[in-house]
């Protein structure tokens, strides 16, 4: 069942041209010209419950944009948000109180907690805030601090927390209140290999036990790899794939890349055909020819092999990684 559905969803931001030269800042107060930017250009989508979704997209793709919109920070300038719950439906820019109650929000770039408090302390606002009842609050806070090991600084000022100990605190803190729906605007930026391995684990227990709905956007692949079985691709405000993960690499990369190191006569050239394989030389000496998923590779190693022995294979499968290089480059030059 969808738990979030969005429809023909749009957000163009307006702002007053800024006029360069002489005077340019007070001229810029006086001047009419306006600069658009359609960050989210129409995108539909559903969100059914227990998935978790992820949402990448190169810099300036939207997908900051479209988080906000989701948690109600904007309003749209067109299209609707409506998350799934018992009393209804509601939208995240004008059902607030019931939109805090069903969503979770941690922005990896800027904490939602009080600087100036110790955590413990933030987690008893939250709590306030959101009306968690006693029992509740404290059966929440207990499975918190275990999960996500926060007893060592539970007392300590957020300002005096690292940053991956800052993000375990605002882990629990969305999630102080038990919603469904659980969104994460990068959620391992600027994390070492061990806090991010925290935050995904984390992240894979709150969705398989508690059957918490997630939607992350991220530029780290292996948050992805890790914990999402769907990708949602956003370029120019646009939803470019939506799918399982390994579908994208089907439908982007068709082909397997074989390296090959000959011994004996070989072309002058960069370029050598074999039996229709086109292969080019390396900088290291070797050859790489793409060949098709369904294509025989051993019809290219005859014909590499003929006359010539091949000292050296090694077949490189696409992978997630190289599929999102390609398109972003491909945006880059396009
Ligand atoms: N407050 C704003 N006013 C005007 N334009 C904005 C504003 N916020 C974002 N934009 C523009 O909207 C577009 C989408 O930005 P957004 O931050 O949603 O992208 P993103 O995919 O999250 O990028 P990144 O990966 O760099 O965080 C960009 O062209 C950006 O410059």
């Amino acid at each position: 069942m969808a738990l979030i559905t969005v429809r023909q969803l749009t957000k163009e931001y307006v702002r007053t041209r800024p006029v360069r030269g002489r005077f340019g800042t007070l001229r810029t107060l006086f001047t009419r010209e306006k600069e658009r930017t359609l960050a989210v250009d129409h995108i539909d989508f559903t969100v059914d419950e227990g998935e978790v979704v992820g949402c990448l997209g190169p810099n300036g793709a939207g997908k900051s944009t479209t988080i906000k919109l989701l948690t109600g920070v904007l309003w749209p300038t067109g299209g609707t948000v409506e998350v799934a719950g018992p009393d209804g439906p509601a939208v995240p820019w004008r059902d607030r109180k019931r939109i805090a109650r069903r969503i979770g929000v941690v922005f990896g770039q800027r904490s939602q907690l009080w600087w100036d408090l110790p955590l413990i302390e933030s987690f008893k606002l939250v709590a306030a805030l959101y009306d968690v009842p006693g029992p509740r609050y404290a059966g929440n806070l207990a499975r918190l601090r275990r999960l996500l090991e926060l007893d060592p600084f539970l007392h300590t000022p957020v300002r005096q927390l690292s940053l991956g100990q800052r993000m375990r605190g605002d882990l629990a803190a969305a999630l102080l209140h038990d919603p469904p729906v659980l969104y994460l605007d990068e959620p391992t930026v600027g994390l070492d290999v061990l806090a991010k391995e925290t935050v995904r684990g984390f992240v894979d227990e709150a969705n398989r036990s508690g059957r918490t709905t997630v939607l992350l956007t991220t530029h780290d692949l292996a948050d992805v790899e890790r914990l999402c079985r769907r990708i949602l691709l956003i370029d120019h405000g646009r939803v470019l794939y939506d799918g399982p993960v390994d579908g994208l690499v089907r439908r982007y990369a068709p082909h397997r890349d074989v390296l090959v190191r000959l011994d004996g006569a070989e072309p002058a050239g960069d370029r050598l055909t074999l039996d229709g394989f086109v292969g080019e030389r390396e900088h290291d000496g070797r050859w790489r020819f793409r060949v098709g998923r369904d294509e025989p590779v051993h019809r290219l190693l005859a014909a590499a092999g003929d006359g010539r022995r091949i000292r050296d294979l090694s077949v490189v499968e696409s992978n997630l990684e190289s599929v999102v290089r390609e398109l972003y480059r491909d945006r880059r030059e396009g």
